[in-house]
């Protein structure tokens, strides 16, 4: 075997995800997450060349004085998670919203009367670009600490064209320049800025018109979101902009069915979505379509937690039916400022009752999926890329249990130790 770069050994659980790099796990397949006792993985050139016991891949591979070798024994090591639904390029946070909410003014209403998503827009738009970088990046160092290798972000705190694109670009620039990989989405239909508050048609005008083409020509994102929710967007203005952005070559996501069910889950099946993020509300037709679709629903316990709400996304009514479930951070200034994957998963399990093996598979190879990257990331296999990270805990089930602490020791991206 070549010389390697890098070797871990006697790992006590190697969790793999094997399997499922062209088709998400959806059913049973999501118990599945492929352990390997006493693992070992081998890296050569930022990949995964040998995963196996560790006895069996010690006679074979050829360690030299320049081989990194870490000893996993008693560690955990998993693939780098995946976060597939961010918004990390913002002016200011909003912790005045968080007495607002206590004290009883829902989300929505707060948004309505030019808070919210309207207020970050606000501090974003009087932002210079390196300034919203720089916030950025630290929360791309965090997100890094906590064992995300990669994370899809979006815009959608410009609500015009100039900020929308400067919004993009720093994200571009931080998939160039950081150690996490970055994955665009154009958010331009975010919300209903002031001005259009009477002509919301106008503004979805000027998004497939005018931000659109922009985004598309300046190659700024792969994917284009919308907010599909009662006061925002209608079922019809989303169908509009995501058959008119898939035209355009972006692929569709969308915020479907968060607080009220308006039927996103069945115009993500209608369009094809890649994935459909939030689903507090779907339906049952909305989910049996999705299913039917293969579109990955993409779960956020954490802003439902924050946004004080009793009820969560029905994981198991999803997982049952067949959809492909995800798990996100929704890393935002204002509904969800965490970056801890861990903390989501213990949520994915205490609240929506999904098990371990079921919330790691949504937080790395679905995840993965839910952004078109799972041929490159999201599990521990040959040709694969080797982000990976090794957790202080004997199994993966420790992961959720040890709730609310970073068990993460080390990060391993593109097969160089970062963290
Ligand atoms: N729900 C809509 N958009 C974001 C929240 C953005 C914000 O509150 O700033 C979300 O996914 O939760
Ligand atoms: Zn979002």
């Amino acid at each position: 075997m070549t010389k390697p770069d890098l070797v871990i050994l006697n790992a006590r659980e190697l969790v793999t995800l094997e399997g499922n790099s062209y088709k998400p796990k959806t059913k049973e397949e999501l118990k599945n997450i492929g352990i390997i006792k006493d693992g070992a993985v081998v890296v050569k050139d930022e990949k995964i060349v040998a995963v196996g016991k560790t006895d069996e891949i010690i006679n074979k591979v050829n360690i030299t004085p320049k081989t990194r070798v870490i000893d996993a024994k008693d560690k955990t090591v998993m693939p780098g998670f995946v976060d597939p639904h961010t918004h990390i390029v913002f002016g200011e946070s909003r912790e005045r919203e968080l007495g607002l909410r206590i004290n009883g003014r829902e989300y929505l209403e707060i948004l309505e009367a030019g808070g919210g998503i309207l207020g970050t827009v606000e501090s974003t738009k009087n932002k210079p670009e390196i300034e919203l970088y720089e916030s950025a990046k630290k929360r791309l160092d965090t997100f890094l600490k906590e064992g995300v290798t990669t994370v899809e972000s979006k815009s959608g705190y410009g609500l015009e064209t100039e900020t929308e694109l400067k919004q993009l670009r720093v994200s571009k620039k931080l998939g160039r320049t950081h150690q996490v990989d970055v994955v665009n989405t154009f958010l331009g239909a975010h919300a209903i800025p002031k001005d259009y508050k009477s002509y919301p048609d106008a503004f979805v005008d000027l998004v497939v018109d005018e931000m659109l083409p922009q985004v598309v020509e300046e190659g700024l994102a792969e994917f284009c979101d919308i907010f599909c929710e009662k006061g925002v967007f209608s079922v019809e203005q989303s169908r509009r902009v995501l058959t008119k952005a898939k035209k355009a070559g972006l692929l569709p996501k969308i915020h479907a069915d968060e607080i009220n069910p308006l039927g996103g889950a069945e115009l993500a099946a209608d369009v094809k979505a890649v994935s459909a993020d939030h689903l507090g509300k779907a339906s049952d037709q909305g989910i049996k379509r999705m299913a039917e679709a293969g579109v990955v629903g993409v779960l956020l316990p954490g802003t439902l937690f924050f946004l004080m709400n009793d009820e969560y996304a029905r994981a198991r009514k999803m997982i049952e039916e067949g959809v492909p479930t995800a798990l996100s951070t929704d890393r935002n200034p204002g509904s969800s400022p965490t970056e801890s994957m861990s903390f989501i998963i213990s949520l994915a399990c205490l609240k929506m009752k999904m098990l371990p093996s079921e919330a790691i598979s949504a937080a790395t190879i679905n995840a993965a999926h839910a952004i078109n990257k799972a041929d490159k990331i999201g599990s521990i296999e040959r040709g694969k890329q080797a982000d990976l990270v090794i957790f202080d805990m004997p199994n993966h089930e420790y992961l959720p249990y040890h709730y609310g602490i970073n068990h993460v020791e080390t990060v391993i991206k593109k097969g160089t130790v970062v963290v």
